[in-house]
């Protein structure tokens, strides 16, 4: 998308952004202490299904009607999806980077923009 580059600000993110530095201080941390660090020496394909799992059961408890549950659920897909940005060398940066240069920018818009294309 086109729109001006914005530089994240120290609020974008903060919880997640502490909870990324968490998890790669975990690379190499013993697996029998560290759930990120068991995680990491699973591999990515493990990571990736964890995320997928999360997923789906945060969309169960949503159609369950479960708001607690959806949090908890949410959370969790939050975690193991910061997991396999550090497993694929993402940084959140990048993702807040691609978020802030799609404000203000409908989805109807853009999506019949790449239509036109
Ligand atoms: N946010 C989380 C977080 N959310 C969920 N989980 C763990 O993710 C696991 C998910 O449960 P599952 O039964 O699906 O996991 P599992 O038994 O390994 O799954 P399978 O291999 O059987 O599929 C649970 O063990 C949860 O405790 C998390 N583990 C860690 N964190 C954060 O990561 C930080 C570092 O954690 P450690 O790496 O464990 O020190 C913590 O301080 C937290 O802030």
């Amino acid at each position: 998308m086109g729109a001006e580059k914005k530089t994240p600000t120290a609020t974008t993110g903060a919880c997640l952004d502490r909870l990324y530095e968490v998890i790669e201080s975990r690379r190499g941390a013993d697996p029998g202490s560290s759930h990120t660090a068991k995680l990491f020496r699973k591999g990515t394909a493990k990571i990736a299904q964890k995320v997928g799992e999360e997923a789906v059961e945060t969309v169960i408890e949503a159609m369950r009607g479960e708001k607690d549950l959806l949090i908890g659920e949410s959370a969790d897909l939050l975690y193991h999806l910061l997991v396999l940005w550090a497993d694929q060398d993402v940084k959140p940066a990048e993702v807040w980077q691609r978020l802030l240069e799609r404000e203000g920018i409908s989805g109807i818009a853009e999506k019949a923009a790449r239509e036109r294309n």
